[in-house]
């Protein structure tokens, strides 16, 4: 860049032989980046290791290098390799240009002090126009710091989600649910991967600019002073960074420990969140308020703590890299000038300011790049704390600790190994169900269920019903006996807490299937009309002119359409979330179906109505629940007696007919007889149902 412009005043060089001399500088600088890297991670490791932080957690003692190849060779591409390149050159032209704008500033300099103004007019619109490069390579820079932030971001999250919810596996629920759970999951994908790539590509940038510069400064500075200057400097940064890292914090470890807290206390207002109705009907203001106030009370103390703990080091290390090290460069610069060898020629003042001007820029910009080596220090520290959970999350996700494994082993060296069948019924035999802390529940479970039977499960609360069908769906380990059973989508259930998913009222029908699966396999809006109308959910106006499901937008009662969007969640009350889940399953028609007390917000003639619907649709009902009546709609009753050897029995439910009834009632209003007056009697209508 310079060479197309005019020629450069001759650079001032106080050494017999500036390219040796050079040549021997990049060793030397090259020998100090390598202890800087050594010493700092050394230093981490070890404190991380004898636990200078209280209630730190103890993990955080692997390299940061061992960390990065692990977390970005399992994620990252040659897209973000070819990122990285770009970047790394920008920053080593940028250095370029800043060795070359102290040059020429030292020219202008000389130009001024002799007072030769064409030349100085000259040099002062190549500076301008070179600038202008520089502008362009600087706005680069950026750019391509914030593309590495978004990629590596992109990668891992994307990563995350493929095993999170990896089909078959339900890391989503193992994770969050069974055995060693992962803390605040939600949390750690979406903000410690966050933090991760935006101080990844922070250190990054800023590690290879000081890392070039520093290189670059060490030639040019042994090229114009000799050796003398840059090992003095390295010497007193070595010295200054022993005494730092025994100051230093942990950084690492104070890092992890607030996304931890900071997990927890955004945990405490989701569950703010997901229990509000609840806690508004308790009037639990004060307690909750309590818990979200301690657990942010947490997380400020620690960050107060790291705060202070900063304070302490950093007065030294200012001290020592910045303002010291400004009397030593001092030094150095008079250095050759007082001590100047014989053999060099005498100086004028022009070529003397000249000198200074530019050596001075270049050692302030290697003490700059230095000072940025051992700042770096802090930001690696926080880098390897964030890599470190992000590694602990990416190892949870990729496989989960097994549970049951003693009970498993034991089961397998017995008669009743655990064993899954393919069959067309449900087929128990010898099935022991166990919780994941290795509590019995049930022992030696042994019968059938056909298509179209229907059994109920009963038994005190916690005593394991859920857990038999958790087992089936294999959120549970089978861990002793033989279960036979279709496959997986003939069997549907439906639980006690609703879900509902995002969409259209069509998508909440047919949920997991799309629009598009629902066409392929022949199925129509006219099905889902159906379903919802079995499911008394409908939007289409009944008898009474009113429809089962219908909303008031401000005073406008709107009937949703099959396409039509809403907040759900919100808007739908708990028994229309029960209902709409019928409607589901009646879509779906499933063999077996497994009703895990999903009927508690439904009246009971609807409820009467949707298990005859499942009757007539030919699917095997399983139904859990504490309702003495449904003994009505069942053929046997499997009790679970709770006790601690999992003693169960299995009825038939035929002998509880006629003795238990199942009644409801209509209240009839008065309605106006034919003279228009209305009748004084509220008329009360009591149905009895029995199942023949
Ligand atoms: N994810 C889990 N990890 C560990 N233990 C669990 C988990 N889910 C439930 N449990 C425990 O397993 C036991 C059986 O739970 P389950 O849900 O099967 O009971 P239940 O008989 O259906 O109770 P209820 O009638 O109250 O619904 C309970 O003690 C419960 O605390």
């Amino acid at each position: 860049m310079p060479r197309m412009m005019s020629r450069p005043v001759p650079q001032v060089v106080m050494v017999k032989h500036p390219r040796r001399s050079g040549v021997l500088g990049l060793g030397a600088g090259l020998l100090f980046l390598s202890f800087v890297s050594k010493f700092s991670e050394r230093v981490q490791i070890y404190k991380a290791k004898n636990q200078k932080v209280k209630n730190a957690p103890r993990e955080q003692v692997e390299g940061l290098t061992d960390l990065m190849r692990f977390i970005l060779g399992s994620t990252c591409s040659s897209r973000e390799f070819l990122t990285v390149t770009k970047l790394s050159l920008m920053l080593l032209l940028r250095t370029v240009g800043s060795v070359w704008v102290s040059k020429h500033w030292g020219s202008i300099v000389n130009s001024v002090v002799s007072q030769d103004f064409s030349r100085l007019a000259r040099l002062v619109s190549e500076f301008a126009g070179a600038t202008v490069f520089l502008s362009g390579l600087n706005a680069l820079l950026k750019y391509y710091i914030s593309s590495l932030r978004l990629q590596v971001r992109e990668k891992i999250t994307l990563w995350c989600h493929e095993k999170y919810m990896r089909s078959k596996d339900m890391i989503f629920y193992k994770a969050n649910k069974v055995g060693q759970k992962i803390d605040n999951c939600d949390h750690q994908i979406t903000s410690d991967v966050e933090r991760f790539s935006d101080v990844f590509a922070e250190v990054f940038s800023q590690s290879l600019k000081p890392i070039v510069d520093f290189l670059v400064y060490s030639v040019e500075l042994s090229r114009v002073q000799g050796l003398t200057t840059p090992l003095t400097l390295y010497s007193w940064f070595a010295f200054a960074s022993c005494i730092s890292a025994v100051t230093l914090p942990p950084f690492g470890e104070l890092a992890a420990g607030e996304q931890r807290l900071e997990g927890n206390f955004r945990g405490k207002h989701s569950e703010l969140i997901t229990n509000c109705e609840q806690i508004a009907f308790l009037g639990g203001e004060r307690p909750e308020k309590d818990v979200l106030n301690n657990s942010f009370g947490e997380l400020i103390s620690h960050c107060k703590r790291s705060i202070n703990l900063a304070f302490n080091s950093e007065v030294l290390r200012q001290y020592l890299n910045k303002y010291f090290c400004t009397v030593i460069g001092l030094v150095l610069i008079a250095r050759p000038l007082r001590l100047r060898p014989a053999q060099l020629p005498q100086f004028t003042s022009d070529q003397i300011a000249q000198y200074f001007t530019s050596t001075w820029r270049n050692m302030e910009a290697m003490a700059t790049a230095i000072q940025d080596l051992f700042e770096l220090t802090n930001r690696i520290g926080r880098l390897s704390g964030f890599a470190t959970r992000v590694r602990q999350l990416m190892l949870g996700l990729e496989s989960r600790p097994p549970v049951l494994n003693e009970e498993i082993a034991r089961a397998q060296r017995g008669p009743y190994p655990p064993v899954f069948k393919k069959g067309p019924h449900l087929k128990f035999e010898h099935v022991s169900v166990y919780r994941p802390d290795g509590t019995l529940l049930v022992k030696d479970l042994n019968f059938t269920v056909e298509r179209g039977q229907r059994v109920l499960v009963t038994g005190g609360n916690g005593c394991g019903k859920s857990s038999l069908f958790r087992v089936i769906r294999k959120l549970w380990p089978l861990v002793e006996g033989t279960i036979t059973m279709p496959e997986d989508k003939e069997i549907y259930f439906l639980t006690q807490v609703n879900f509902v998913p995002c969409g259209s009222l069509r998508d909440l029908v047919i949920y997991p299937q799309s629009r598009e699966e629902m066409l392929a396999a022949g199925r129509t809006d006219d099905d889902v009309r159906t379903c919802l109308r079995w499911a008394h959910v409908s939007p289409q106006v009944e008898h009474d002119g009113r429809a089962q499901l219908e909303f008031n937008d401000g005073g406008r009662i709107v009937k949703p359409r099959l396409d039509d969007v809403r907040d759900w969640q919100k808007d739908l009350s708990p028994g229309q979330k029960q209902r709409l889940a019928f409607a589901r399953l009646f879509y779906h028609r499933p063999a077996f179906v497994v009703l895990d007390e999903c009927t508690n917000g439904i009246s009971p003639d609807v409820e009467h109505d949707l298990y005859d619907r499942c009757t007539r649709e030919n699917m095997a009902v399983f139904s859990i629940s504490h309702k003495i009546e449904l003994k009505l709609f069942h053929e046997r009753e499997l009790r679970y007696l709770g006790d601690l050897e999992g003693k169960w029995e299995m009825n038939e439910c035929s002998h509880t007919r006629d003795k238990i009834t199942r009644a409801s009632s209509t209240v009839k209003l008065p309605e106006p007889d034919k003279d228009g007056k209305k009748e004084s009697r509220i008329t009360y209508e009591r149905h009895t149902w029995f199942v023949d």
